[in-house]
């Protein structure tokens, strides 16, 4: 249990820059593995999920080395990789998980995925079954892991994804990459577009058409390895920009944030509410990156519907915050792939905001709030759920009430933000007396 700090004297305020970006931290180590010659990620983030793919691929036979945030992959080739007698541990991952069943599905090995409690129970029949189509052999337990894939020549996939997943299109590009001719996959809406942007970064011809949801790859590429800064993860720095929105007067300023439009939609739904954020773009390489800062604000309610929902899917707790002291009722539908995150998230959110007296309702796809109802605690120990953005979601909202709340699963935070506690905390106020 990990007492929560609670209402500040003062706003937050200062500068921060946020770990690197978990989905590109993700995917620089497998498109590097798969590349040839070297590949070196600066501000790769050291969080769980990360490191659970890098030590994938290193069981898959790639090496790779770390020194702290910076990793050095000796890339093998698109045919390099060799399989492991052993069991891939995924962790707590879904996105190592998805994507790795793509890559592995064409290669000339077998291989058994296994992770913990909770991303055993995530679907993983979205993933095998539009493989299958391209004659991928993938043997799920009861579409659950652990998932046996038996590597073999796969044929090019023409067709519509029934869920809008990043995860899931990933997964059907690296299997693409391996294909027997040009494949073209079809989503439901646009989801967040790393895969594709980096691929071509390394050299592969991915191309989207201007349609938004139309991606044809063509297959085997000689990818070439990279040298790359991760941009700032925009779903870590979101907490802080909800923190600094919230609590009266707050500024701060968030660096080098990852601005690629499909990650985006908190921002969007920010400035919607009335936010006050300035945006200053910097120079980058690769993805677009920008200076945040953000300065307390009143807010107005919103309504979210599914066509919005990609953009934001990790920040849906938080957009349940801001709305919970907005000036009016909000609405977020359309949102039911919450439901089969590391926990159930909208069941988890309505029932610690409860705890707050906070009026929330739920939905089967979301929730509606309002936001005018003053808040009063009810239970004042609060619950992670094992689910890194439920803990830091509640270590936000415990800023806003002045009783001391307790937090049972803090440690979860390390999933994709080890550092997330030491880093609000240098933002927060220092107590009379402390240097
Ligand atoms: O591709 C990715 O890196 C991710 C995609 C999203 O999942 P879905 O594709 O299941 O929506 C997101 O929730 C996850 O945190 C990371
Ligand atoms: C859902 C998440 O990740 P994953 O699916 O990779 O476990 C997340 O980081 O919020």
């Amino acid at each position: 249990m990990k007492t929560l700090n609670s209402k500040p004297q003062a706003g937050l305020q200062g500068h921060l820059t946020v770990p690197g970006d978990k989905s590109i931290s993700h995917r620089g180590i497998m498109f590097g593995a798969i590349s040839q010659g070297q590949t070196v990620l600066h501000h790769f983030l050291t969080s769980a999920d990360c490191l659970s793919t890098l030590a994938a691929f290193q069981q898959l036979g790639v090496p790779i080395s770390r020194s702290g945030d910076t990793v050095t992959i000796e890339g093998v080739g698109l045919n390099g990789l060799s399989g492991s007698s052993t069991p891939l541990d995924m962790g707590n991952s879904g996105t190592t998980t998805r994507l790795i069943m793509g890559l592995l599905a064409g290669q000339t090995f077998d291989s058994t995925l296994v992770g913990d409690a909770s991303l055993s129970k995530r679907p993983m029949r979205r993933v095998s079954d539009p493989l299958g189509a391209m004659h991928a052999e993938i043997e799920t337990s009861d579409g659950h892991l652990p998932v046996t894939v038996h590597g073999r020549q796969l044929t090019a996939f023409n067709g519509r994804l029934q869920v809008a997943s990043a995860q899931v299109k990933s997964a059907l590009i690296l299997a693409a990459l391996q294909a027997d001719g040009p494949s073209t996959i079809v989503e439901q809406l646009p989801t967040r577009d790393h895969t594709e942007r980096l691929l071509n970064a390394f050299g592969a011809d991915v191309q989207t058409a201007s349609d938004g949801i139309t991606i044809t790859v063509q297959p085997h590429p000689t990818l070439h390895g990279q040298t790359m800064t991760v941009p700032g993860d925009m779903s870590s720095a979101a907490f802080f920009m909800v923190a600094a929105s919230l609590v009266p007067g707050s500024k701060v300023t968030l660096e080098n944030v990852g601005m690629n439009p499909t990650r985006t939609g908190l921002l969007d739904i920010l400035q919607r509410m009335g936010g006050q954020v300035t945006v200053v773009p910097r120079s980058s390489k690769g993805e677009p990156v920008a200076d945040l800062t953000i300065e307390t604000a009143q807010l107005k309610p919103i309504e979210i519907g599914e066509t919005a929902i990609p953009a934001v899917i990790d920040e849906l707790p938080l957009v349940a915050l801001l709305a919970a002291k907005a000036d009016g009722i909000s609405t977020i539908i359309g949102a039911s792939e919450l439901r089969v995150k590391e926990t159930d998230r909208i069941s988890a959110v309505v029932t610690e905001f409860k705890k707050l007296g906070i009026a929330i309702e739920e939905r089967p796809d979301g929730f509606v709030i309002d936001g005018r109802q003053p808040w009063h605690v009810t239970d004042a120990n609060l619950d992670a759920h094992n689910d890194h953005r439920i803990g830091m979601v509640l270590a936000i909202a415990s800023l806003l009430v002045a009783t001391p709340l307790r937090l049972a699963g803090e440690e979860s935070v390390g999933i994709s933000y080890p550092n997330f506690f030491a880093d609000l905390a240098t933002l927060l106020p220092k107590e009379v007396g402390q240097p």
